[in-house]
């Protein structure tokens, strides 16, 4: 696809998604990319770092609509990466990740509608599938929101969203975190040596998002394939990496909100998806509202599914672990004493 001449506006474009995408876009030749996000000062940094006349940057919350609707005049695409993710900080203000994953991402859609964008990306999480924390709850919130939008979009008008798991190196993360504890040689800190996570690189939730906005129909979900590892094992690789094979371990126990593995896909989702290769495509569930059915209609294809989740799936050893945090430019930089994120 061509996307000269078109503006893409990326919400909450000042994250550790926004800077990596933009590094992709780069090549993509685009006239306007608009961020919008609520913090100035980490604009004013983005803007002096990049210095890129196609730039532009625009202050405002996607909870307040009208700021999301000014932004979005004359946009094409949009991006939407507008989220609060943190586990404890949603289990505390649950509200206020209500207020900015659920009705924040209807004010995006509805305004994205009414300006008639082509496409939106929602970014979701894992923590998604069936949630257990306010994060979670709120993102798959979020996810029945793009789905409802995407039924009442105007012709011309996609929405699709993406879930992925744990970014590797992403900040405030489990391996930066053991890094600092094996720098500053104190313990690492194990929650549950036998608590699986998928593993994805930055660059791999970014190709995600650009095969969604490239493929998506209306209201489909992508999940990318990934392999996933357990707590252990990622606390034994890092070890050897960095030449402390020895270092010592404790185990701390399981955290506030947390679970034993994550979920890309759920038992239905799964029995209903589409297998491209790289990705599952979840199409929108587009059944009416007639409880008749729901009442008479089964599907057997469900009851023999599987979710697909960090237990079941891909599961990465010692050293295939080393080698994914090797292919990752921010772990050899670490490796080489360079600042953690
Ligand atoms: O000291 C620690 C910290 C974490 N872990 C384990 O390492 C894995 C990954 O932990 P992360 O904190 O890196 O990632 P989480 O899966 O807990 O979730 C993270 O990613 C989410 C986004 O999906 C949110 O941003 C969330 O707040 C953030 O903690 C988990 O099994 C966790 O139990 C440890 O063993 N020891």
């Amino acid at each position: 696809m061509t996307y000269s001449g078109k503006t893409l506006l990326i919400t909450g474009g000042t994250g550790s998604f926004g800077g990596t995408v933009l590094e992709h876009l780069a090549k993509l030749d685009f006239a306007e990319i608009r961020v919008f996000s609520r913090d100035e000062k980490k604009q004013d940094d983005m803007r002096r770092r990049l210095a890129d006349p196609a730039l532009s940057f625009h202050i405002g919350d996607v909870r307040d609509r009208d700021a999301v609707q000014a932004a979005m005049r004359g946009v094409n695409y949009v991006f939407h990466a507008a989220a609060l993710k943190q586990v404890p900080s949603c289990e505390f203000y649950p509200i206020e990740a209500v207020k900015t994953n659920v009705l924040g991402t209807q004010n995006v859609l509805l305004a994205a509608a009414s300006e008639k964008v082509a496409r939106v990306v929602c970014l979701s999480t894992d923590k998604a599938v069936y949630p257990i924390n306010a994060m979670g709850i709120s993102k798959a919130l979020m996810e029945k929101v793009m789905v409802a939008e995407s039924r009442t979009a105007p012709a011309g008008t996609v929405f699709t969203g993406t879930r992925y798991g744990n970014v590797m190196m992403s900040r405030g993360s489990v391996i930066p975190l053991f890094i600092e504890q094996i720098r500053q040689k104190k313990p690492l800190t194990l929650t549950d040596p036998e608590m699986t996570r998928f593993m994805m690189s930055l660059d791999d939730a970014v190709e995600l998002v650009l095969y969604a906005f490239e493929h998506g129909q209306s209201g489909d979900m992508y999940v990318q394939k990934s392999p996933s590892a357990t707590v252990a094992v990622l606390a034994e690789a890092i070890k050897r990496l960095m030449g402390v094979p020895n270092h010592p371990v404790t185990v701390i126990g399981t955290r506030h909100g947390e679970k034993v593995f994550e979920t890309l896909l759920s038992r239905e989702e799964r029995a209903n998806c589409f297998d491209q290769g790289r990705y599952f495509r979840v199409p929108a569930d587009t059944r009416d509202l007639n409880y008749g059915k729901y009442f008479e209609d089964g599907d057997r294809g469900i009851s023999e599914s599987a979710d697909y989740n960090s237990h079941n799936s891909e599961r990465l050893d010692v050293e295939q672990t080393m080698a994914l945090l090797n292919n990752l430019p921010l772990f050899r930089a670490a490796l080489a004493g360079g600042e953690l994120a």
